[in-house]
């Protein structure tokens, strides 16, 4: 008998990765299991370290869970020589920032980098896959035949159900090779959606990279047209940032801003999928909310004045007007010695500390201290040698401590507010030169309210209080905040936000054209300033992820006519999307029918479904759908596989995106804003919330600039 040595078959690539995604898995497990095993009772010293401490391994853990729809790595970079150890994981950042035990080791050979959402080492602390937000990995995003970045080859891998099952490369320095789209990044654009917001850490584009991966230091401005990516760009930023910066912002925190609740519903999943828990969400509304228990509304007009920057100059002036130049002396008395500072003495004290550039509260609490430092002054000239104590005293003393209540009394922010805005004689005194009689009266309640408490305060109002309250005493700052849709903020909401992040820095993100509000910015220089911004970078994305070709192209026509000068939106996406504009002859209810059919269809199709229409048709319609027996959700709601259609009212689509959208009557939608420009654009933000289909159903006629182009 003779025994033949079985030919090994030599594994195919597609198996060798597979056998990397294994041991992966493995080491990953390994790394939970190390954590798991901590034992913490010798190194905490009492229980509340030991809470701390717990909480932070329960994090920990639950950061290294290995989730099985989501791939542990999505690419690979098999560079022609070994990345020098400034660019390995973490070099180049703060200490601590993403310290993992394979931190700054060099690799001998050019060797392969399996990028994913986390980093992974095996048991000698190599790595298996390295963390997207590491330098290594930025190549990955960036790196392309013109600039191959020493990659001589990026791999994407393709997945189904969290199994590896295809890969796509590209050799950057191979000159044969002609550039190609990549097949698994339009599978990604083009992937349905249901559910909430993803991330798109996979295919993240170069110039989305860019400001992704800009420094903690300097604040970016991005604008761009729907579906160019500015909340996923927004969002990865904030993971980047805390990669790369983790200490400071563990200190000092870190913040986005959205325009509803259930906007900040839809992206709330984005950040712990990317391991990052610890980010604060809210809105304008939200940060304010402290101030007072809002309860009014405004009218527009009222809303307008009181969110013009003026207001705060208005603030500023009555708040100062409650110092009063004092009278008289001060006499203080300790033990059988009588110490007079004169009032022209007092009142240089007061303008001293008028002219400095400090808060109303804090200048309150030096006025004690200086008046005592005169006194001592008069004590050493008189021979004593008296020490702080002495000094701490005096500023305690009754005499000085009423001269300090009639010169410069405390003040209650929100009842210099209400007494603006109930007392027209304070406000014409303080608006002088600034409001006019109008937008004087516009501001005044009809009703004065008698106290703070029983005042109805509105949304705006509640944004003067803060004000008010800063002007007295400094707002503590972020490290970063992240505003979206900041096309909306009026001057005085970005001055609430900007008094946020005086020691940190903003990444604003917006659209002029998606600008709905009354107050909504004429141009992001001017929003910047009032963020107290200006240096800022202003950032232009234009290459569309979302609305396809044909639908985008229809919206695109509005432009001329809401922002001048904007760039139409490029859609990337292959796939050109279905399209139609149906017109229901008849009255109403044969709208409403053809609403309800288009919705009918949209739902025979994959992925999620948007009714959009004017705020004011949202109760008709549901009353269809119910008829219908169409189930719906309303928005914030999660779509499920099994509840896939939402009833959108048009105000707050804004950010949203579902992948058919049937549009329920333009004209509706234009007239229920205010004024023409506005209506278009609220027509703009509805008309470009589709992925893959737009279905238009319309009795009246469509707005003119819809039609004039065509
Ligand atoms: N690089 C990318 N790869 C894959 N999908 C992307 C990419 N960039 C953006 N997208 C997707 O495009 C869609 C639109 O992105 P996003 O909501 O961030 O756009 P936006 O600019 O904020 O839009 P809007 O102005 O309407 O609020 C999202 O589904 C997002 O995941």
């Amino acid at each position: 008998m003779c025994f033949r040595e079985a030919v090994p078959v030599s594994p195919s690539p597609l198996d060798r990765e597979r056998a990397h995604l294994a041991s992966s898995r493995a080491a990953l497990r390994a790394m939970r299991e190390d954590v798991q095993a901590l034992d913490i009772s010798d190194v905490t010293a009492n229980w509340v370290n030991a809470a701390v401490l717990e909480r932070q391994i329960d994090e920990r853990i639950k950061a290294l869970a290995d989730l099985a729809h989501t791939p542990l790595f999505f690419g690979r970079l098999d560079y022609l020589h070994a990345p020098g150890a400034e660019q390995a994981e973490g070099a180049e950042f703060e200490e601590g920032g993403a310290a993992t035990s394979s931190q700054g080791r060099r690799r001998e050979t050019g060797g392969s980098f399996y990028i994913g959402r986390r980093h992974v080492h095996d048991a000698d602390g190599d790595p298996m896959v390295i963390d997207w937000r590491a330098p290594v990995s930025q190549p990955f995003y960036r790196a392309s035949k013109k600039a191959p970045m020493d990659v001589a080859l990026r791999r994407r891998f393709g997945y189904t159900g969290g199994e590896l099952t295809a890969y796509e490369d590209e050799h950057l320095t191979d000159p044969d090779e002609v550039e190609q789209t990549s097949k698994l990044l339009q599978q990604e654009i083009e992937r349905p959606r249901v559910g909430p917001m993803r991330d798109i850490v996979a295919t993240i584009q170069p110039e989305q990279d860019e400001i992704v991966r800009s420094g903690l230091a300097g604040s970016v401005c991005v604008q761009g047209g729907p579906g160019t990516g500015k909340t996923a760009v927004g969002l990865h930023r904030v993971a980047y940032l805390l990669y790369a910066h983790r200490e400071r912002l563990a200190r000092t925190g870190t913040l986005v801003i959205g325009p509803n609740r259930s906007f900040l519903h839809y992206i709330e999943q984005v950040l712990p999928a990317l391991g990052e828990l610890e980010v604060g969400q809210a809105t304008v509304d939200d940060l304010v909310a402290g101030r007072a228990q809002v309860r009014g509304v405004d009218d527009p007009g009222a809303a307008l004045v009181k969110g013009d920057a003026r207001m705060a100059e208005v603030l500023r002036r009555a708040l100062r007007s409650h110092i009063a130049m004092p009278s008289e002396g001060v006499v203080v008395v300790r033990g059988s010695r009588r110490w007079r500072i004169a009032s022209y003495e007092l009142e240089e004290i007061v303008r001293e500390l008028m002219a400095r550039d400090m808060r109303y509260g804090a200048a309150r609490e030096a006025l004690p201290q200086r008046i005592a430092h005169a006194v001592l002054v008069r004590m050493e000239r008189a021979g004593e040698a008296p020490d702080d104590r002495v000094q701490d005293a005096v500023a305690r003393n009754a005499a000085v401590k009423a001269v300090v209540k009639a010169v410069w009394p405390a003040v209650d922010p929100a009842k210099l507010v209400l007494r603006l805005l109930s007392d027209a004689q304070f406000l014409a005194e303080h608006a002088a030169g600034l409001l006019s009689e109008d937008e004087q009266k516009a501001v005044l309640w009809a009703k004065p309210a008698r106290s703070v408490k029983s005042a109805k305060w509105s949304a705006a109002d509640a944004v003067l209080i803060d004000e008010a309250a800063d002007l007295i005493e400094r707002t503590p700052s972020l490290g970063h905040v992240v505003l979206d849709e900041a096309q909306d903020l009026s001057p005085m909401q970005y001055r609430a936000v900007g008094r946020r992040a005086t020691t940190g820095s903003v990444t604003v993100l917006g659209d002029i054209a998606q600008g709905t509000t009354p107050w909504s910015t004429p141009s992001w220089d001017v929003a910047l300033a009032h963020l107290g911004k200006a240096d800022a970078v202003v950032e232009e994305l234009t290459a569309g992820f979302r609305v396809p070709t044909d639908v985008i192209t229809y919206a695109s026509r509005l432009l001329p006519h809401i922002a001048p000068g904007l760039t139409p939106v490029a859609s990337v996406r292959e796939n050109p999307g279905a399209f139609e504009v149906r017109e229901a002859p008849g009255g109403v209810a044969e709208v409403v029918a053809g609403v309800v059919a288009a919705c009918r269809e949209a739902l025979e199709n994959e992925g999620s479904v948007g009714l959009i229409a004017a705020d004011a048709r949202c109760a008709a319609l549901g009353e269809a759908l119910e008829r219908a027996g169409l189930a719906f959700l309303a928005p914030g709601e999660e779509t499920t596989t099994g509840a896939r259609l939402t009833l959108v009212p048009a105000s707050l689509a804004k950010g949203l995106e579902y992948d058919y959208v049937v549009l329920d009557e333009p004209a509706a939608v234009v007239d229920g804003e205010p004024d023409e420009r506005t209506g278009l654009r609220r027509l703009y933000v509805a008309l470009t919330r589709a992925v893959s289909g737009l279905v238009v159903v319309h009795g009246a006629g469509l707005p003119a600039a819809l039609v004039d182009a065509a």
